[in-house]
């Protein structure tokens, strides 16, 4: 208990904390409609029931033929019976008034989709049903078998009763979701408005794509990965050219920055290097740290600031340390800031398939393939893991835990995973 608040005292916190610290911290959005296709990857911001039975009507679940299922007992095939089918009713057309005063053993041509009249529970396939008059449609039809009760038949409410929840405030909206909103017509949706993220890569050595690689210099790649990511997320994300090591500048970039988003995103200079200034950059703001220091590798110079409700995430330079970060801490504070219920990343449990041995005081986190086994998950740690390699986390599907001291982690050994 001491040790806990002497490490919160110093900045250091652990993953689970920092990940709870920033995502409490992330500003709730405000509300706004957007028409049903554009609510696309948002939050759904109120709660949605739905507002009469699905389907609405009775309706034919197979082409045949509609019948009252008392009228085609005792057929068999030694003894067929025949049905006069007077009427038929496409699906989109209404079935009120049709078979109202119909004869018994009177049948209705009917087609998937097709409602189903009152005076009708059982639908006869068409395959079963040989044609003996008339034309398909209006004739007679012999049946060499009864019809069961309720078959082929989808009564109202059965998909969904009215009342039913479809879509609970603070859930993203996916294709389902929208799908399930669109069949009760719902035109325009109460969304959370999206939050604005500002992306500042920190770093002396950075280039842009398309000048020169001048030597000793790299391409910055995370910025265009946070980038990427927070916007497929459903953020308004604004990335920033590369900043030089210097304080001052960097200060001025985040203050401007706040002007416009409630949170930014660093990566770069979050270390102890003489010319590592994001932390002092954020000093320099006025901002004060929520942590300097994250238990986990990579990424453990990982920090974030806060100034009012404004919040900076400082991440690491070293690509995979910086994949790391958004993973673990960016997104969590994200999913909050979009309107989401479940903001905290969710856990699975799973085999490490061979062994990690890596000793490190901190939880490792390990990219890694994840398949489906009899005995549940199985974990392959990939090759070529370091933090500051940008291969190391592509082709990667979960990132898993291998806790902390000790020598690493054994083939065989439960470990908890996130899925990327
Ligand atoms: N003496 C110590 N040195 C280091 C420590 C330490 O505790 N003591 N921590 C190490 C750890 S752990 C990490 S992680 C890195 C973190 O460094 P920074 O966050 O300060 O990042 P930089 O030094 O700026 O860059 C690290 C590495 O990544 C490259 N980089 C930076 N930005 C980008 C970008 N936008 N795109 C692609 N690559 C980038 C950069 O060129 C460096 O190679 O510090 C250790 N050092
Ligand atoms: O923790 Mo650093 O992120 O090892 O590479």
């Amino acid at each position: 208990m001491i040790e806990t608040r002497a490490r919160k005292r110093e900045g250091v916190a652990t993953v689970e904390e920092a990940e709870e610290w920033l995502g409490l911290r992330a500003v709730l959005p405000g509300k706004e409609e957007a028409e049903l296709a554009s609510a696309l990857g948002r939050a759904a911001a109120e709660t949605y029931v739905s507002p009469f039975p699905l389907p609405p009507f009775r309706r034919a679940a197979m082409d045949g033929y509609a019948v009252c299922t008392a009228d085609t007992e005792g057929a068999s095939p030694d003894h067929p019976l025949l049905l006069f089918v007077e009427s038929e009713l496409k699906a989109g057309q209404s079935a009120e008034g049709v078979r109202a005063d119909a004869s018994e053993r009177s049948a209705v041509r009917v087609f998937t989709g097709s409602p189903v009249p009152a005076s009708c529970d059982s639908v006869i396939i068409q395959e079963r049903v040989r044609r003996v008059a008339g034309e398909d449609g209006i004739g007679v039809v012999q049946i060499d078998r009864p019809a069961e009760l309720g078959q082929h038949i989808a009564e109202p409410g059965e998909d969904l009763p009215e009342c039913s929840l479809l879509v609970k405030q603070g859930t993203r909206i996916g294709a389902k979701e929208l799908a399930i909103l669109a069949s009760f017509g719902f035109e325009r949706i109460a969304v959370y408005k999206k939050p604005s993220v500002v992306v500042l890569p920190i770093g002396d050595e950075l280039t842009l794509p398309g000048q020169p690689l001048l030597p000793g210099r790299i391409y910055d790649s995370n910025s265009f990965m946070l980038e990427a990511s927070l916007r497929e997320m459903g953020a308004v994300v604004h990335r920033l050219p590369p900043c030089a090591d210097n304080a001052e500048e960097i200060a001025a970039r985040i203050d401007q920055a706040w002007d416009a988003a409630d949170l930014v995103v660093t990566s770069g200079g979050a270390s102890v290097g003489r010319y590592d200034c994001a932390k002092s950059a954020a000093e320099l703001t006025g901002a004060v740290p929520l942590f300097t220091k994250v238990l986990m590798r990579p990424g453990t110079p990982t920090s974030a600031f806060v100034r009012g409700n404004k919040t900076l995430i400082a991440l690491s330079g070293n690509p995979s340390a910086c994949f790391a970060g958004l993973e673990l801490l960016v997104k969590p504070y994200l999913r909050r800031a979009l309107g989401r219920e479940q903001f905290r990343n969710e856990w699975e449990e799973g085999t490490l398939s061979a062994g990690v041995a890596k000793p490190c005081p901190y939880p490792r986190f390990i990219r890694s393939r994840v398949r489906a086994s009899a005995d549940g998950w199985r974990i392959e740690p990939l090759p070529n893991d370091r933090s500051g390699n940008v291969a190391a986390f592509a082709g990667a599907g979960a990132l898993a835990i291998v806790p902390a001291g000790g020598q690493g982690a054994g083939a065989g050994q439960r470990v908890r995973w996130l899925r990327l």
